[in-house]
């Protein structure tokens, strides 16, 4: 069986800078993947490339067995792949059921001709959206806050409902882009249970770049370090915290987990 995500060979240059260089990698199905390395390794550029943000300079990227290589993200989110951002998106002015219901708006709810003459099926995918809604707040545990305005809402839950509005789309892979970062310890814990759950039950696969040590110990098996723009090891976080060269290169001899 082919890999969900495969990134073959893949440099990318801006001007003078090879922020990639020649780097494969793979992401396998069910899997929940990391991807770390010092600032600077070309995790981001990396992501970039994957997420359809801008094509690699030579090398080629697979989404289950097909070359995507350049495809751009809105066409990469139809193929399954979606991502969320270091920032949250949300649309302030809606509340968070709204900006989940939003997602899946217009793939019938908005044609002139249903409007007009199939008016129930309109209203019954509208009420399937919204069961769909309610129960991905449920898992993210954010049912009590489904009327407020997403504008109102803490950094951390504005990232839950992030989450939320990938999950609407029924992605195949989520790439998680420092998630950790601005949210407080308990809301990361639910976060981390929600990627878990999410996984374990629902068989979805992500891909997570994070500076946060501890979730990613937590979450992701294996784990890939990037050093210089290449990928230096891959495998559990028990073992990637052991080896001296990572230690070297990425820590300057400080245990992993110390630094970053
Ligand atoms: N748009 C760009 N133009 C020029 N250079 C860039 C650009 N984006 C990244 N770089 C350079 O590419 C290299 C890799 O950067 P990148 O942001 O991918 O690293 P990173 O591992 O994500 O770092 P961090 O953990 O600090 O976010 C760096 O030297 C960076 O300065």
């Amino acid at each position: 069986m082919s890999s969900l995500i495969e990134v073959r060979n893949v440099s990318k240059r801006f001007g003078g800078v090879l922020a990639v260089d020649n780097c494969s990698l793979k992401v396998e199905r069910g899997t929940i993947t990391g991807l770390i390395g010092p600032n600077g390794a070309g995790k981001t550029t990396m992501f970039n490339m994957v997420a359809g943000a801008f094509a690699p300079t030579s090398g080629s990227i697979w989404l289950d067995g097909k070359d995507v290589t350049g495809m751009p993200a809105h066409e990469l989110f139809e193929h399954g792949l979606s991502r969320t951002f270091q920032i949250a998106q949300e649309f302030s002015h809606l509340t968070s059921l709204e900006n989940l219901m939003v997602v899946t708006a217009g793939k019938s709810g908005e044609s002139f001709f249903d409007a007009c003459f199939r008016r129930g099926k309109v209203v019954r995918d509208e009420l399937e959206t919204r069961r769909k809604a309610e129960e991905i707040l449920q898992i993210l545990r954010l049912t009590h806050v489904k009327n407020e305005s997403a504008g109102n809402l803490s950094g951390g839950q504005k990232k839950l409902l992030e989450l939320g509005r990938v999950m609407m789309a029924d992605p195949q892979v989520v790439l998680l882009d420092e998630v950790a970062a601005g949210v407080n310890r308990t809301l990361l814990n639910d976060l981390a249970s929600v990627v878990e759950t999410l996984n374990r039950d629902k068989g979805l696969t992500f891909f997570v770049i994070e500076h946060d040590m501890d979730l990613i110990a937590r979450l992701c098996d294996p784990v890939i370090v990037m050093a210089a723009g290449s990928v230096m090891m891959q495998g559990p976080m028990a073992e990637i915290r052991k080896n001296p060269e990572v230690i070297e290169a990425y820590f300057g001899g400080a245990p992993v987990g110390d630094a970053a």
